[in-house]
């Protein structure tokens, strides 16, 4: 880790509530197969569902608005990944994401290239007074999203979008990532939301508690949607379990298995087909076992 360090933090208890909360996800997930469905973009929408699945959950992509609302009616929670933008795209998603807030329906935001364009950003504004249960991007994305949505102080300055590629460590977000969090438990009625930021060290918290996880592969990073699949089964997790908990159980889920995935592929190819094995294969042992690294208060 960079500027924060282990000094800063304590590993959680083993009989901590939360590690109890995130071994259930797990389990709950594998014995319920919830359906989690997405409007996502194009690239990695393959990886997407079957991340889904081979977390144990289902999956459903949709870019009808009516489709999507009578979907939300029947599924436990809606990713929505604003990556590959089509003009349709700023309406549909007006009229999708006010309908999912009118129903209280959770719903996850990967902001995908925030910062990028007059059309994205008009359609990331209008989702901060209809805001989702949990916010799933790189730090860019996250410090992009904490200027857009007007809830930052001015003192975190990010590199700017560079793409959908982050330029910024996960540390450098810290400060949007908490007023982001806090913003989406305002903004619901449940009063609940988290933000996971991803990189070499996952950032999640719910605005007030701060947790650091590390692990993964940086193969991770070269194939394309290893993030959006993370939303995607965030998603999933959400379906059975608070944002925190998701947010957690997710990111730990995909540390475990990138790992898993790099000590058997040798390349980008191999590491894709190795990592949807693994994300099969890790047991809820070993995600709620994890190293959790809790900001000391
Ligand atoms: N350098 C790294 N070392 C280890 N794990 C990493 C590294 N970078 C990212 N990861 C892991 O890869 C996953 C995806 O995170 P990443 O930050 O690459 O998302 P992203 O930029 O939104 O990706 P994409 O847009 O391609 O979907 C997370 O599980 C994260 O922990
Ligand atoms: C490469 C790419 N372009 C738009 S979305 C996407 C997938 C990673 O976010
Ligand atoms: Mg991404």
């Amino acid at each position: 880790m960079s500027k924060a360090t282990t000094a800063d933090h304590h590993d959680l208890a083993a009989d901590d509530a939360l590690r109890a909360s995130i071994h259930q996800a797990v389990l709950d997930v594998r014995a319920r197969t919830p359906l989690a469905q997405s409007f996502t973009n194009f690239v990695t929408i393959n990886l997407v569902a079957n991340a889904q699945l081979a977390a144990g959950g289902t999956a459903a992509m949709s870019y009808l608005p009516d489709d999507v609302i009578d979907i939300a009616a029947m599924c436990g929670a809606t990713y929505i990944n604003v990556g590959t933008l089509l003009p349709f795209y700023k309406d549909a998603l007006g009229e999708i994401t006010a309908a999912l807030h009118r129903a209280g329906h959770r719903w996850v935001l990967d902001p995908v290239a925030a910062g990028l364009g007059a059309t994205r950003t008009a359609i990331l504004e209008a989702m901060r007074d209809v805001p989702p249960s949990l916010v799933r991007a790189n730090a860019s994305e996250i410090i992009a999203l904490d200027a857009l949505w007007g809830l930052s102080d001015g003192s975190d300055v990010g590199g700017g979008p560079a793409g959908v590629e982050s330029t910024d460590d996960v540390d450098a977000a810290l400060g949007a990532a908490k007023r982001v969090a806090r913003h989406l438990r305002a903004g619901n009625p449940d009063g609940l939301g988290a933000v996971a930021v991803s990189g070499e060290v996952d950032l999640v918290t719910d605005g007030e508690r701060v947790f650091r996880l590390p692990g993964g592969d940086m193969m991770m990073t070269k194939i394309t949607g290893a993030g959006c699949a993370l939303g995607g089964v965030a998603a999933t997790y959400l379906c059975v379990a608070e944002p925190l908990v998701a947010a957690l159980a997710a990111s730990l889920l995909f540390d475990r298995a990138g790992e898993r995935a790099a000590a058997g592929s040798h390349g980008p190819g191999s590491f894709q087909t190795e990592f949807l094995d693994a994300l099969w294969a890790i047991d809820a042992d070993a995600v709620s076992t994890s190293t959790i690294l809790e900001a000391n208060r």
